[in-house]
């Protein structure tokens, strides 16, 4: 059989063979090496887009995150699916791109060598291959635009994937409640995660549909690509008197070259993916740039930014507000002077404005109309990281970490010596409950209630060995749990007034919330209040009676207007007062 075959025949099939077997040990190396640099690329790059995106999301304005868009549920997965998707867009993707592009123009260079007259006739169907994988692109892209536009017609204008998870992020967060409201509660927060999963189930089928049609015209075209080779070449043998050699190796180059430009369209539309996820961070990423100077956080100061704040004096002239996202003002020519170090109570009813002047102090939002003077300086002067750092604001609700006590408290600080920590707890009256926590376990909850998780905890807890026992308790190494769950209302608020005084604050603002506290916490709070106010301008946020009688100015607001202000015995007195009346509807 071998006997047949002519010798320059042999020759080329074993150059050939060769060639093929050299480039078969070459692409392996090349493939080993391409994956292992691409992939390292590939995880420098997420892991330096997820660090930009991190610290331009901390650093956006509360209204920023007031968007329902911005739900946590949204933005954590933004981190994982988005900034995943982003490697099809560089390394990878177009390492492939790249491996077809080069196999495609060599299976064409050495299939002209061969077959000129052949490679040059089927080069009219590369344009048919070319249709195929752009269908493709056109196709999804469509697709995406559709899904969107049909997203935006709807009232909540997102992605139904995105409102999933908001929902789910939302069930998360608030696990406690979800259950505590019952089963029905449940079945029905489970119907409304299926309802939202159907919208992107049924487009994603709808696209499967037609994706599938385009894709299978894609592989067909190249199917029939082979067929229509084959066919040429048998009558450039026959009619035209080619040789068979070449018209073989012109055939198998151009398979090449066909199989390679169907892998390189193929891939496309995971770069379309990659897009679509590249704008959505790199939109985050930029509008962290067109933000305002001196509105980003712990932006470096000018030669014009007031560094700290000395005294603590605060003026409100005229101030007017609205949120970006209603149309009415909650804050209407608001004006108050608080001297330093005096205690003013902002009272009124439910909506009228008292939290709101907070958030404008804190630099939260920004105020288009007025103005609010620190020690006689324009507030937009402060550099807003430092600002933030001299006021000590205690919340309504404290949200604590599921970090140790310790750490809760340093929040505010991470420089504080172990003696502040414990002055600090001392004055915000927790020291008592956090030393019992290493004395008697019987004031920790989780071992009256012995959950899994909650023992887990518990052995982290022990793990702990950071605290310095000589100063600090083994209480202070006590996990708090998930937004503070394992300790009670009365203690969460202490450790939190702790957490503001750690930073010797010259203003403390505090948004009292007593309500949920039995008598015995409520005294211990208020004592703890009295300790961190002395000293300190303070803006109290009063809900209750006991707090506004110690207080040197009162305020009354109504619709976000000053409608009364004195003190507590001034205003009491008159009963025509609309304090009289707020009184009367007061807590203890
Ligand atoms: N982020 C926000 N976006 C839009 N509107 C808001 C926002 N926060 C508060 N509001 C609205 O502003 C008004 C004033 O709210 P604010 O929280 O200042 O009231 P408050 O007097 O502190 O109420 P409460 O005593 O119940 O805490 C309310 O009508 C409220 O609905």
């Amino acid at each position: 059989m071998l006997g047949r075959l002519s010798p320059t025949f042999v020759n080329s099939r074993n150059i050939w063979c060769g060639g093929f077997v050299a480039l078969a040990v070459g692409m392996g190396i090349f493939e080993y090496i391409n994956r292992i640099l691409h992939s390292q690329l590939g995880e420098n790059l997420t892991l330096g887009i997820r660090k930009k995106l991190f610290s331009s999301m901390i650093s956006k304005n509360i209204e920023w995150f007031d968007k329902k868009e911005r739900a946590p549920g949204i933005l954590s997965g933004m981190f994982q699916e988005d900034v995943s998707q982003l490697k099809g867009l560089t390394s990878q993707t177009y390492a492939l791109i790249l491996e077809a592009t080069v196999c495609l123009l060599i299976g064409i260079a050495l299939s002209f060598l061969n077959t000129w007259k052949m490679a040059l006739v089927t080069r009219s169907v590369v344009p048919f291959l070319i249709l195929g994988g752009m269908a493709e692109q056109i196709i999804f892209w469509n697709s995406v635009k559709n899904s969107t536009k049909q997203v935006k017609d709807n009232e909540d204008q997102l992605d139904p994937y995105d409102r999933a998870n908001a929902l789910l992020s939302d069930i998360i967060i608030n696990y406690k409640t979800v259950i505590s409201l019952g089963e029905k509660n449940v079945e029905f927060l489970l119907q409304k995660y299926q309802a939202l999963l159907e919208e992107p189930k049924r487009i994603g089928i709808k696209q499967a549909h037609i994706s599938g049609i385009i894709y299978g015209y894609s592989q067909c075209i190249r199917f029939l690509f082979v067929a229509f080779i084959f066919y040429l070449s048998s009558i450039f043998i026959f009619k035209y008197n080619d040789e068979p050699e070449d018209t073989y190796v012109g055939v198998y180059t151009l398979f090449i070259a066909a199989i390679g430009s169907g892998s390189l369209f193929s891939q496309l539309p995971s770069v379309s993916k990659s897009k679509q996820s590249a704008n959505k961070i790199f939109e985050i990423i930029e509008t962290h740039k067109k933000v305002k100077k001196d509105q980003r956080y712990g932006q470096v100061m000018n030669y014009q930014q007031k560094q700290i704040i000395q005294q603590g004096e605060i003026e409100f002239r005229n101030l007017s507000f609205k949120y970006p996202s209603r149309d009415k003002k909650v804050l209407n020519n608001f004006s108050l002077k608080i001297p330093m170090g005096c205690k003013v109570a902002l009272v009124g009813h439910s909506g009228s404005g008292k939290s709101t002047i907070a958030n404008l102090l804190l630099r939260l939002y920004d105020y288009e109309e007025g103005s609010i003077l620190i020690d006689g300086n324009n507030l937009k002067d402060y550099d807003v990281k430092l600002l933030r750092n001299s006021i000590g604001y205690v919340m309504q609700e404290p949200l604590l970490f599921n970090i140790s006590i310790k750490e809760n408290i340093i929040y505010g600080n991470s420089e504080a010596s172990d003696d502040q920590i414990k002055e600090v707890a001392e004055m915000a009256n927790a020291l008592q409950f956090i030393d019992d926590f290493s004395e008697n376990q019987e004031h920790n909850p989780s071992k009256a209630f012995k959950l899994p998780q909650d023992q887990v905890m518990h052995e982290q807890q022990n793990e702990d060995q950071n605290i310095d026992t000589t100063i600090l308790s083994q209480g202070f190494s006590k996990k708090c749990g998930l937004k503070g769950s394992l300790l009670s209302g009365g203690q969460k608020q202490r450790i939190a007034i702790a957490r503001a005084l750690i930073k010797d604050p010259k203003i403390l603002i505090l948004d009292e919330a007593t309500s949920a506290l039995d008598e015995q916490s409520q005294e211990s709070f208020n004592i703890a209040l009295e300790k961190a106010m002395i000293g300190r301008t303070s803006i109290v946020i009063a809900h209750r009676l006991s707090t506004i009688r110690n207080c040197d100015w009162i305020c009354v607001l109504h619709h976000g207007k000053m409608v009364e202000q004195g003190t507590f015995q001034g205003l009491s007195d008159d009963e025509d007062s609309y304090f009289y009346k707020l009184k009367s509807g007061m807590e203890m």
